[in-house]
């Protein structure tokens, strides 16, 4: 289970983390958009390091969502949020960072060699939110960020039915017989409520929950997310 962290400042951040990490997550992802202060890049990876200690040392993920995939406006072109990530990574105080694989290849790349260079896994990302693509072309995603290095591959996606939450379990279910590497996924909203219960069953290695608050639609709170992974993974379990 990770839990994205979403305040605007430093005292919020560090508060929010602390209070998160008591809930029990496996990781804490912040969210770096929604952070006032992304533009100073130094500040930026004190902070980071301030908030794992904050949680008591609970691995941290660093993201910056674009708006085009859902995140917050700011104020930063992509070479410098490229840049920004790579300072991030040399800084220490993160474990794995989001990159989204549609940006500028050779940001991509940058990000992958800054991610190498200091041990910090690549995860990269896609995000529609305005629908479910193909099963084909969802596959072709997972693929290409394996293609393109990623440690980890990560895919959400917004459904209008409940085939489209099929076609992304059933994505998740051909990646994970077939890629290398771990993936992450899920269906938001209300329709994909499912996909972050029994994902795991189809092969995502990552649910999503809401600690103080959600970073996309759809996330129940890690609580209740507990619970329902819980319940499934003992139903799962059961011999007779
Ligand atoms: O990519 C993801 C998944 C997510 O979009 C979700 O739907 O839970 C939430 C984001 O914070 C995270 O970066």
């Amino acid at each position: 289970m990770c839990a994205p962290l979403v305040a605007h400042d430093a005292p919020g951040l560090l508060a929010e983390a602390a209070a998160v990490a008591a809930l029990g997550p496996d990781l804490l992802e912040w969210r770096v958009d929604f952070f006032e202060g992304i533009a100073r890049t130094g500040e930026v990876v004190e902070l980071a390091s301030a908030i794992k200690r904050a949680a008591g040392g609970l691995p941290l993920l660093f993201t910056r969502r674009s708006a085009r995939e859902g995140g917050q406006p700011i104020a930063l072109d992509e070479a410098a949020v490229a840049a920004l990530c790579r300072a991030v990574c040399a800084g220490g105080g993160v474990d794995l960072v989001d990159y989204e694989m549609d940006h500028d290849p050779a940001h991509v790349a940058a990000v992958r060699e800054a991610a190498r260079t200091h041990g910090v896994g690549l995860v990269l990302s896609f995000h529609d939110f305005q629908g479910t693509p193909p099963v084909e072309a969802l596959l072709g995603r997972l693929r290409q960020a394996a293609a393109l290095g990623a440690d980890v591959a990560k895919l959400a996606v917004m459904p209008r039915d409940m085939g489209d939450v099929l076609n992304l379990l059933s994505a998740t279910w051909q990646a994970s017989q077939s890629l290398p590497i771990p993936l992450i996924s899920m269906a938001m909203g209300p329709l994909g409520a499912v996909t972050r219960l029994a994902g795991g069953a189809f092969g995502s290695a990552l649910s999503f929950g809401a600690g103080q608050a959600a970073s996309a639609p759809g996330q129940m709170p890690i609580a209740e997310l507990r619970q329902g992974l819980t319940l499934l993974q003992r139903a799962m379990e059961r011999r007779a």
